[in-house]
C-alpha cells in the first residue's frame, strides 16, 4: 500500500515550529587486529553511538543557477519543471502525455515505512524530510552561447514538438548570462557557439560571477542559491604544487592570471567565496586540492563529479549484483555513440579522457570488496568507448558486454543495449542534486562525543548516488555500488526523523 505522508510518534523525535529534532542510536562496529594466544586475530566489536539531528523545516525559496544553462540538460530541466508546474500535456504520436518527474529519486521514488496488517506500506521518498518543491524553483545561469532557452530547447531536439510549442512562451525570455570561455579546456569544435563570454582577467571573471549571483538573488527575491555545472566537460587541470594545492596558492594563482585554472574552477571559487553550494555535473577535476581547501575553510557545500544517469548507473548495479552473487566479472566493455553537443565536445581526446576516467573507476569498490574472486590488485578488463554520430542527436545508444567467470570454469556473457535521450536521464538527476544539496545544508548533527552541532562535511558525500565519481573528503572511502549509495542517503534521512535504517529483515514475518 502507498500512503502520501506520515508522522513519527517516538520519544526520540520532536517536531517544533522550526525544526525536526531526533535522537538516533547509530549501530556500527569497531575492528581491532589483536594478538590473541600468539596469533593475530581480527576482532569485530559492535558499538552504539548516540547521535542527535536537527533539521530546519523552513523550506527556502530556491534559485538554481546552471552553468551551461543553454545546453541540452539545462534547457531540458528548465522546460521539464515549467511543464510540471503548469500542468502541461501534449500530443505525441502515441498518446496525450502528461508532464512528470520520472527518473527523479526525490520526486518519483518511494521509501518503506513499515507494514500494516501484513501489507508493506510505502510513502514518497520526499515525504521523509521537508524539501523544496521543484515547481517553485527559479532558474537562471550562464552560457557561452547567447541563445535563449526556447531556441536552445529547439536546438537540443529532446522534447516533442507540441511540448516545445507550449513551452516557448515561458522560455524565450530566458537568456543566459555570459560564461567564462577558455578554448584550452574544451574541444576546439565548441568555439563556434562561444559568442557570450566574460572578458578580463581571471580575478575579474570571478568577481563578475559573484556579481551575477548577487544580482540574480536580489532580482528574484530567492532565499538561497545553488549553482550546478552542466556545461561542457573540460580536460583535467594539471595539479601543481604552488599553484592549486592550497587555498592560498590558488588565490595567488588567480591574481597572477595563471592559465592552468579552468573555467569550472573559477566558477567554483566564486560560489564557495559567496557560500553558495557548487555541484559539478561533469567529470573534470574542478575541485583541485586548493578549492577543496577553500570549501572546507568556508564550510561551503561542494559535490560531484559527473551525473550518474545511464550506462554507468546500470554498471554500478550489475557489477554489484554479480560480485555480490560470487560471480567474477572479468571483462567489461562499455560503448556508446550519441550525436548531441556533449558528444561533439567529447570527440576531442583531452575531454574524452575526463569522461573515460569517471566511467571506468565506478567498479573499484565492488571489485575490492571480494578477495575470494579477485587477488590483490586484480581487476576486470574494462574499456570505455564513446563515439560522436551526429544523426542520432541526444538519443544515446549504449551497448555493454559483461563477461564473467561462473561455477566450474563456466563463462557468462551479458549484453545490454540501451537507447534513450541522454538529457531526459540527466535532467531529473540535476533536480535531485540541487534539492538534496539544499536540504543537506538545513541539517545539523552531533555525536555524543561532540559538544556542539555541526553541518555535514562540506564535501557532500551524501550526493554520491547521483554521481559517477563521488567526491569524498580526503581519506574517506569511495562507494559506487548504487544500492549502498541509495541506502546511505535514505537511512540518513530516516535517522533525521528517528527511524531506524531499512534493514529489510521483516522479522515480524519470519
Ligand atoms: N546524460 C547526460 O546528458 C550526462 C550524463 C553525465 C554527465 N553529463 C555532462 O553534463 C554536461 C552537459 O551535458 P549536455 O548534454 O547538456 O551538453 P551540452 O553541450 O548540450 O551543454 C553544455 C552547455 O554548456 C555551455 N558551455 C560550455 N562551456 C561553458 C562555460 N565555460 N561556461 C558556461 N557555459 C558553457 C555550452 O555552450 C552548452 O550550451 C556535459 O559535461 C556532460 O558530459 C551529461
Ligand atoms: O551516464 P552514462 O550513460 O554512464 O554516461 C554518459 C555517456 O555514456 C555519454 O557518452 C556522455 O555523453 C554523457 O555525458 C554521459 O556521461
Amino acid at each position: 500500500m502507498f500512503i502520501e505522508n506520515f508522522k513519527v510518534d517516538s520519544p526520540n523525535v520532536k517536531y517544533t515550529e522550526t525544526e525536526i529534532q531526533s535522537v538516533y542510536n547509530y549501530e556500527t562496529t569497531e575492528l581491532v587486529h589483536e594478538n590473541r594466544n600468539g596469533t593475530y586475530q581480527w576482532i569485530v566489536k559492535p558499538k552504539t553511538v548516540k547521535y542527535e539531528f536537527k533539521t530546519d523545516t523552513h523550506v527556502p525559496k530556491l534559485g538554481v543557477m546552471l552553468v551551461g544553462w543553454g545546453g541540452n540538460n539545462g534547457s531540458t530541466l528548465t522546460g521539464g519543471v515549467i511543464a510540471n508546474r503548469e500542468g502541461i500535456s501534449w500530443a505525441t504520436k502515441d498518446n496525450i502525455q502528461q508532464a512528470n518527474y520520472f527518473g527523479s529519486l526525490t520526486q518519483a521514488s518511494a521509501t518503506r515505512v513499515g507494514s500494516f496488517q501484513g501489507e508493506e506500506i510505502y510513502a514518497p521518498f520526499k515525504s521523509l524530510l521537508p524539501m523544496v518543491n521543484p515547481d517553485d524553483i527559479v532558474f537562471g545561469g550562464w552560457d557561452i552561447s547567447d541563445m535563449n532557452l526556447a531556441d536552445a530547447m529547439a536546438r537540443a531536439r529532446v522534447f516533442d514538438i507540441d511540448l516545445q510549442k507550449q513551452l516557448r512562451p515561458y522560455m524565450e525570455s530566458m537568456v543566459p548570462l555570459p560564461g567564462i570561455y577558455d578554448p584550452d579546456f574544451i574541444a576546439a569544435n565548441q568555439g563556434d557557439r562561444a559568442n557570450n563570454v566574460i572578458k578580463g582577467t581571471k580575478r575579474e571573471q570571478i568577481n563578475q560571477i559573484i556579481k551575477d549571483i548577487k544580482e540574480f538573488k536580489e532580482a528574484n527575491k530567492v532565499d538561497r542559491v545553488v549553482v550546478l555545472w552542466t556545461a561542457n566537460t573540460e580536460r583535467y587541470s594539471n595539479l601543481v604544487v604552488g599553484l592549486n594545492d592550497t587555498m592560498e596558492n590558488l588565490f595567488a594563482a588567480v591574481d597572477r592570471n595563471e592559465s592552468e585554472i579552468s573555467p569550472s574552477t573559477l566558477f567554483a571559487i566564486a560560489c564557495v567565496t559567496e557560500n553558495v553550494p557548487f555541484i559539478n555535473g561533469s567529470p573534470q577535476n574542478t575541485f583541485v586540492p586548493g578549492l577543496i581547501d577553500l570549501a572546507i575553510k568556508r564550510n561551503t557545500l561542494i559535490g560531484g563529479d559527473d551525473f550518474k544517469s545511464g550506462q554507468t548507473k546500470m554498471k554500478s548495479v550489475l557489477v554489484d549484483f554479480l560480485v555480490g552473487a560470487g560471480i567474477k566479472p572479468t571483462s567489461i566493455v562499455s560503448y556508446n555513440h550519441l550525436g548531441n553537443n556533449d558528444g561533439m565536445n567529447l570527440s576531442a581526446p583531452q575531454t574524452f579522457r575526463s569522461k573515460e576516467i569517471s566511467k571506468s573507476n565506478v567498479v573499484d569498490d565492488m571489485v575490492n570488496s571480494n578477495g575470494i574472486l579477485y587477488a590483490p590488485g586484480e581487476h576486470p578488463d574494462h574499456v570505455v568507448v564513446i563515439k560522436y554520430v551526429p544523426y542520432v542527436g541526444d538519443s544515446k545508444r549504449a551497448m555493454d558486454e559483461y563477461t564473467s567467470e561462473i561455477f566450474m570454469g563456466g563463462k557468462s556473457t551479458i549484453v545490454l543495449h540501451n537507447t534513450c535521450e541522454d538529457s531526459l536521464l540527466a535532467a531529473p538527476i540535476i533536480l535531485d542534486l540541487v534539492l538534496l544539496a539544499e536540504l543537506s545544508t538545513r541539517i545539523q548533527f552531533k555525536s555524543e562525543a561532540e559538544n556542539k552541532f555541526h553541518t555535514f562535511h562540506p564535501v557532500a558525500t551524501i550526493l554520491s548516488y547521483l554521481t559517477k565519481a563521488p567526491l569524498v573528503p580526503p581519506g574517506t572511502p569511495v562507494v559506487n555500488a548504487l544500492s549502498k549509495q541509495r541506502a546511505m542517503l535514505e537511512n540518513i534521512m530516516r535517522a533525521c526523523v528517528g527511524l531506524a535504517p531499512e534493514n529489510n529483515m521483516i522479522l515480524e514475518y519470519k
